[in-house]
This record gives C-alpha cells, structure tokens and sequence, in this order.
C-alpha cells in the first residue's frame, strides 16, 4: 500500500553551530496505520514532528530527501500552503493542552475555527458543528462546555476539547505528540480510548510520539524507536514489544515493565543519551550497551556507526541497526 506519509533522510541541524540534531530519519506512514515514535527525552521524537508540519524554530534548518504527504512534497510549501495544512490536512495534539488553547477565546469558537477556515461553513453552520463534534469526544452538556473559557477546563476535558479541534476538519494524519503525558492515569486510559476510537471511525493515520512503551503498545500498530536523532529499530508493534532486537529497545522494555533487580532498585537504562550526538564515529549507544562488552564487539562498534538492516520476514517489516544483532544473526 502507498503510504500517505512519507520520510526519506531528515536532517536537522542548529544553523550556528551545524550541531546534527536528527541524522537521517527515515519513516514510512501506511493509510488507516498509526506508527509510534518513542525514545528518552531527547533523542528527536518532537523535532520530527515539528519537520513534518513545517514548524521547526529559525535557528534550525532541515534537509530531507523526501516528505511527502499523499504525494504532496512538504518541503515546498509556501506560507499560505503550511497555514493550510495545520488542521486541514494534518490535525495536531500536544502535551499542555491548556497551554495549546487561546485563554481569551471561548471552546466553542476554538472548534469553529478550523471548521470555517478549512471547510469555509458559515459560522452559523459551524455553531451547530461544534455541539456535534463536543459530544463526539464525550463532553457532556456540549452548549453550556462550548461557552467555557480554556481556565475553566480540567485537562482531560481540555484534551478532549484539543481532539476536537484537531479532527474537525477530517484531516487523514493526526500527529500526536505525547498527548497523554500530563494527564493522570485514569484520564489518560480514556484519552487513548478516545483516539483509538477516532481513528477507528474516521480511518485516520496517527504519527504518536510518546516515551512510554507501556502507552503506546495500547494503540500502535507499528512502533519506531529513537536514540540520539537517528531511527535505531522499527517494525510490527507484536514484533517490537516481544522480540525485540536492538538492546536500546529491549532496555527501554526493561524500563517499562518496572522491574527490579535483587537488591529492590528499579531498572534504568545506565548512563545518558545527552553526549551521544558528539560520537563521530561508531554507534551512538555503545558507551551505554551492555552487549557491545558482553559479545567483545568495542572494535566493530567502535570503528563504524551501524547501518538499518532488514531483519523480518519481508523486507521492510523489522529493521534494526545494530552491528551486534547483525553478528549474533550471521553467526546462527
Ligand atoms: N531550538 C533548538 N535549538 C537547539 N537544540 C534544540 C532545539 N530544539 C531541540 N533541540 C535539541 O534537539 C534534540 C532533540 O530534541 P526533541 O525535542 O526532538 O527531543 P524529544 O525526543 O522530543 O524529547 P522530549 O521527550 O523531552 O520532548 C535535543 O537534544 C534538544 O536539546
């Protein structure tokens, strides 16, 4: 199937210091698919998201090869193009949603918006709309919610209120940037029910950046890994979450599984990801990884920085980078 988005060699830079912060990123979204993007803070996963809605920040620049979205190239959009492509093609969750919403304009008007910016209703039409689509996402009482002011909200409602916003205009990708991470876990469970039901309705696309396996196993069907701007494992969700391959993948299960070793302390991944991008050469995760020493491969791992390899059953579906995997696969 074609995908409808589309992530060929992104690279993002600082414009002063030409500091690499994403290092070939390559993503593929398939119609009707949502594909998680998770890693430790850091390690890309906004920037990605901010590249593909054309929102990056002046002091950086990007380059790719290729972003596309249904065939649209994305890098070449003129101003007027990017306005329309925020809610009209590509609708947007982020984590405050509080903080997302204008404090000085009503919920119902905020819903409106995308309806008469994108669908050109009157703003009659797009009164009536906006009760519709409140009680789409489970607010009751949708005239009296569509008076409220954003301070007014708890954040599940306001979260709510942002999915509302956000599939208004019925764009096909919704990208979702760890819209459930400020939520307690309860509202949480019913946000990630809510989109999964959504999507299920509206046939949409979701590109989900969480750094939680534990939330995104509930709603991805295929999951891609990130460390230090680079993608380092991706494939099936089932194929990710029980066999995985790359040892940042499988420590990051550890993580989430909240284990403990004997003495009672929790697992965490030992070292940080923050001087990781100043390696110029070898594997990003090797001063961190505990088979580069177990399988004696420092000088494999040292000398050059692994390629992503095709490790499924059909190309494509599993990819990993990891000399090490490489190896232990040659070897059996
Ligand atoms: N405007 C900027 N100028 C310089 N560096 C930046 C800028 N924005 C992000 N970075 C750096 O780029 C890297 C990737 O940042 P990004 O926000 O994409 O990480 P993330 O995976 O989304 O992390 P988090 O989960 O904490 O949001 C980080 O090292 C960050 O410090």
């Amino acid at each position: 199937m074609e995908p409808l988005l589309e992530i060929d060699s992104l690279t993002v830079s600082t414009r002063t210091t030409s500091k690499r912060l994403l290092d070939g990123v390559s993503l593929r979204v398939a119609p009707g698919e949502v594909l998680a993007v998770v890693g430790e803070s850091g390690s890309g996963k906004s920037l990605t998201a901010l590249s593909i809605m054309q929102m990056l920040p002046r002091v950086l620049e990007m380059s790719a090869g290729r972003m596309t979205l249904a065939g649209t190239d994305l890098t070449s959009l003129r101003r007027r193009e990017i306005d329309t492509l925020h809610g009209g093609r590509i609708g947007m969750l982020f984590q405050q949603p509080r903080r997302m919403l204008d404090p000085t304009a009503t919920v119902g008007s905020q819903v409106a918006e995308p309806l008469v910016r994108h669908l050109r209703m009157s703003r009659r039409e797009a009164r009536r709309r906006v009760l519709e689509l409140l009680a789409d996402v489970g607010i009751d009482e949708p005239a009296r919610r569509a008076q409220a002011y954003p301070h007014q909200l708890s954040g599940g409602l306001a979260q709510r209120v942002m999915i509302a916003t956000a599939l208004a205009a019925s764009p096909p990708l919704l990208i979702a940037d760890e819209p459930t991470t400020a939520l307690d876990v309860t509202v949480e469970a019913q946000i990630l029910q809510l989109l999964k039901q959504k999507k299920r309705e509206l046939g949409m696309s979701v590109l989900f950046i969480s750094h939680d396996l534990n939330v995104v196993s509930s709603i991805a069907d295929r999951i891609a890994v990130m460390y230090a701007g680079r993608v380092v494992e991706v494939g099936t969700a089932d194929e990710i979450l029980t066999q995985p391959e790359h040892p940042y993948t499988k420590a990051l299960i550890e993580c989430s599984t909240l284990r403990t070793d004997a003495s009672g302390q929790l697992y965490v991944i030992p070292g940080g990801s923050d001087t990781a991008r100043e390696l110029d050469h070898g594997c990003r995760f090797r001063p961190r990884c505990g088979l580069t020493q177990e399988a004696h491969l420092e000088q494999v791992c040292d000398a050059r920085e692994p390629v992503l390899l095709s490790i499924g059953r059909s190309p494509a579906e599993h990819e990993c980078r990891c000399w090490g995997t490489a190896e232990e696969r040659e070897g059996a």
